[in-house]
């Protein structure tokens, strides 16, 4: 058993706060209050743990929670809770600066410090962080999971399903996390503080560890020593206390107040009940009265160690609140827990279980099963819860009607007897006091009717039958308004401060609301008042003043009174009817209750670790699928990179192109405007006379070729002509052989020069030039020729009178000789360039042997010739 240890904190004071009066004095471990006169008031003073003074910065209020942190991590539930009135420095104290830490980071840093220390367990470390704002539990690490609801079992005791929980393993890791829950809190001004939490924040640290030593796959004993310990370590940042005539809240805000008030006045009961030894003595605590009690469960009286750093402003003008605070200090400092190392057999094995289970994708199914199943169960709780209510409204509001409708019968059956017994009453009073009767209490009604028919009783004997009673209505407001404006009045919410040891009998959360909006009894009654006027309207007419005639008035009143019993007769089943109706969803209600907590204690922690393992898996397929279509998608950017860089380029080109192509245009559309149609029609033409040109050419060289061909087959031919005709004279005439041989040799020089310019002019025409090399080759055949020409011309000019000259180039001559075809082409007669010589007349004979092997010279020369031009004619042009 362990007491809550309490310590308090006191803000240093601002100087437009200060003021003469009393004021708060501290000395060590007491605090008190002091009068003008620097003494002690009665029963002002208090005592305890610690009291921390204006000038202490948070590292020294930490020191009142370290031991508790400490011992969260070997295992015990630890909870630090700042509580105070608004502005006197709980986010302070809590989230501290940057320069001066507070209790949160300082904690979280010591936890991994002391994890560092121990080497012989490891640690899993899991945080989370939830607000409860307008007692609605929103997730800080997911925004988008709101209104979360609390759940119960064995197992865990109590927890927030749905809750994120983020692993970390590092203090880095810790408090980014923190920041990001941070900046998702609710803070808004007030008149007391310009960034007020607006709501109760819970940063959570569960500290999962095991023996490192221990091969748990391998265990199969679930009773060996060293099993999982799983602490929590709550720090909770509580929204302050406030009052709305001092923070000025309006709209929303006071909402959030009233909200927040009665979150800290259920937390005082509480804390109030506890410390009367409430919890052991099997009394009720109503910690399900708010979700904060309800979250923070065990660390009221439960299994936890619990430290509470109460912050207070020491100015005058928050003496209550403070002196509330003081209060609740005291009281909470008598609240003892009962911590204990939490050590989890069960999850040891359920871990094993999982670890070692073949059945994986079977477990997963189950708790998926069993997940929809809970969900199930939970629509169909919240659905009965939400009928419950309706019906209980609806009862409610039969009972209303009920209550009034016996009412109205009973003014009614008053008005019978009274008008009965008066019948020589000569007035009746003002009708004002007889509605006024209705809505007050029997006591007032009793007394006004006594204020109002004494004067008829006692009145004129002579009262006739038919007496006319002015009845004047005036609106209930007087009663009613003074009614709302008691409910409205701040003293009632101030008396929470100024006399908070009456906790049970504090105002309920309605009237907190009342404070916020002062007119919200007034349309809270507005129905029933509406109600009434209609009732009356219906009973007395519209007229604001009516004569009644008592007879007919009392027959009415009694038929109308048996029509109420009728009424009432009649309602009785339905409503008897509709109370079972609730007992029964009730019952309904609480067999889903009973069948939520039925469900194995092991199922939650399953469905949970089960949830992560499925969660971190994803997350990883995720990360790498992104990574993956990341890669994928740079390469993709890259080589469209490349690809535009290569298009821009080319377009560039282009571009440059069109221009020059542009300019071009416009230059001759400038200068050649008119001609603008003959430019196409000359370039079709030039391009046409550059394609004849080149085939001009070709032909040219096959002109050649075929040319130097027939010269050499002449040649030839000539040379059989010798060969058949001379030689045989050859012994006896040796006269013209020198002649003979000469002309032999110009002519070899000749078809030797036509032979090499073939075959040049064939290596040319497989080259990349055609037209230049035809051209060239052109050029030399025709010098060759000419050379050939001149040289022949020299030999013949030196054997004028030789006759084989004359045979050699004058074809008509030979043929005449020798009676053969001698010509193939006779075109080439004219043409050849050889044709005009005039060799002479003369005849001579050549020597045999030189003959001989000029003519085989000559057929070898002739045969390449002829390949030459072959070659040529194959190829295309
Ligand atoms: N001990 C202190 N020393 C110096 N300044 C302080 C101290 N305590 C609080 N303050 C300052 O007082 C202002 C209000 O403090 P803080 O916001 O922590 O109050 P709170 O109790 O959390 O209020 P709320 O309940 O409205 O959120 C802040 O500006 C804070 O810096």
């Amino acid at each position: 058993m362990e007491r809550i240890s309490v310590a308090i904190r006191v803000k240093p004071t601002s100087r437009q706060e200060v003021s003469n009066g009393s004021q708060w004095k501290v000395a060590e471990k007491k605090i008190w209050l002091q009068n003008e006169f620097g003494a002690c008031i009665k029963g002002q003073s208090y005592t305890f743990d610690k009291i921390f003074g204006t000038s202490i910065r948070n590292g020294e209020i930490y020191e009142h929670a370290k031991d508790l942190v400490l011992s969260a991590v070997l295992g015990f539930n630890g909870t630090v809770l700042a509580y105070g009135q608004t502005s006197s420095g709980k986010t302070y104290t809590m989230q501290g600066s940057t320069s001066d830490p507070g209790v949160i980071r300082l904690a979280i840093q010591d936890v991994f410090i002391s994890i560092d220390k121990i080497e012989d367990r490891e640690f899993l470390v899991r945080v989370s962080y939830m607000e409860i704002y307008n007692e609605e539990i929103n997730d800080l690490l997911a925004p988008d999971n709101r209104k979360l609801q609390i759940y119960e079992s064995l197992e865990k005791g109590t927890f927030v399903a749905g809750l994120r929980e983020e692993i970390a393993d590092s203090v880095e890791q810790v408090i980014a996390v923190l920041e990001r829950g941070e900046a998702q809190r609710q803070f808004a001004e007030t008149d007391m503080n310009l960034n007020s939490s607006r709501s109760h924040t819970i940063f959570r640290m569960v500290i999962e560890s095991r023996d490192k030593s221990h091969d748990y796959r391998q265990d199969n004993d679930p009773t060996a020593q060293d099993a999982v310990r799983v602490s929590t370590l709550n720090l909770v940042d509580l929204a302050g206390s406030e009052r709305f005539s001092k923070s000025g809240a309006e709209g929303a805000r006071s909402k959030e107040g009233a909200h927040i008030n009665k979150s800290l006045t259920t937390l005082g009961i509480v804390i109030n009940k506890l410390s009367e030894g409430g919890g052991k003595q099997g009394s009720h605590v109503p910690y399900r009265d708010s979700r904060l009690t309800r979250i923070l469960q065990s660390a009221l009286g439960g299994n936890a160690r619990t430290a509470i750093i109460c912050t207070i402003n020491p100015d005058e003008i928050h003496i209550d609140e403070t002196r509330s605070t003081l209060q609740f200090a005291s009281r909470a400092k008598r609240v003892t827990n009962c911590a204990q190392v939490n050590e989890k057999e069960e999850i040891k094995e359920l871990r094993r279980r999982l670890e070692g289970s073949p059945h994986t994708e079977d477990l997963k199914k189950e708790v998926l099963h069993l997940r929809n199943d809970l969900l199930k169960y939970e629509l169909g709780r919240e659905r009965l819860e939400l009928e419950l209510q309706q019906e209980m409204k609806a009862q409610v509001e039969r009972e209303r009607r009920i209550k009034e409708q016996e009412q109205r019968i009973e003014s009614l059956s008053t008005l019978v007897i009274s008008g009965a017994g008066a019948i020589e009453d000569r007035e009746l009073p003002p009708k004002k006091g007889y509605r006024r009767q209705t809505w007050c209490p029997q006591s007032t009604t009793s007394n006004t009717i006594e204020q109002g028919l004494p004067s008829v009783n006692s009145g004129n004997d002579n009262f006739s039958e038919s007496v006319s009673i002015e009845v004047s209505l005036q609106p209930l407001a007087t009663s009613r308004n003074k009614t709302a404006s008691e409910s409205v009045d701040d003293d009632e919410v101030d008396s929470f401060w100024s006399n908070s040891s009456e906790l049970d009998s504090l105002p309920a959360f309605g009237d907190y609301q009342n404070i916020a909006d002062g007119d919200i009894w007034t349309s809270l009654n507005r129905g029933a008042e509406e109600s009434a006027d209609d009732a009356y309207e219906n009973t007395w007419g519209n007229a604001n003043v009516r004569p009644i005639n008592v007879d007919s008035e009392l027959s009415h009143t009694s038929s109308e009174f048996e029509n109420y019993r009728e009424f009432k007769q009649a309602r009785l089943p339905s409503l008897v009817n509709s109370s079972s109706q609730t007992s029964m969803l009730q019952d309904q209600l609480n067999k889903r209750n009973f069948q939520c907590e039925e469900l194995p204690p092991s199922t939650e922690f399953e469905i949970q670790e089960k949830t992560k393992e499925v969660i971190a898996t994803a997350n990883i397929a995720l990360l790498e699928e992104k990574l993956r279509f990341q890669k994928q998608e740079f390469k993709k950017i890259l080589s469209n990179m490349k690809d535009m860089e290569i298009e821009l380029k080319a377009c560039h080109l282009e571009n440059t192109q069109l221009r020059a192509k542009t300019v071009n245009l416009h230059e001759q559309l400038r200068t050649r405007a008119p001609l603008e149609q003959g430019v196409q029609d000359r370039a079709f033409v030039d391009e046409e006379n550059e394609i004849f040109k080149q085939n001009l050419c070709t032909l040219d060289m096959k002109s050649s070729l075929h040319l130097a061909n027939h010269l050499g087959n002449e040649l030839l031919q000539v040379l059989h002509s010798i060969e058949n005709r001379d030689l045989r004279s050859l012994d006896d005439h040796t006269a013209s052989e020198e002649t003979v041989g000469k002309s032999l040799k110009a002519l070899q020089v000749t078809l030797l020069e036509s032979a090499h310019v073939g075959l040049r002019l064939f290596s040319n025409l497989s080259s990349k030039e055609p037209s230049l090399a035809s051209t060239k080759s052109q050029q030399l055949i025709q010098e060759v020729a000419n050379i050939g020409v001149s040289t022949f011309q020299e030999n013949c000019g030196a054997t004028e009178k030789g006759g084989l000259e004359t045979s050699l180039m004058d074809p008509s001559k030979v043929e005449s000789k020798t009676g053969k075809e001698n010509y193939p082409n006779p075109s080439l007669k004219q043409n050849s360039p050889v044709s005009s010589v005039d060799i002479g007349n003369k005849r001579s004979l050549p020597d045999k042997k030189k003959f001989e092997k000029h003519k085989e010279f000559f057929e070898t020369e002739l045969k390449r010739l002829n390949f030459v031009y072959t070659a040529y004619s194959n190829t295309e042009h």
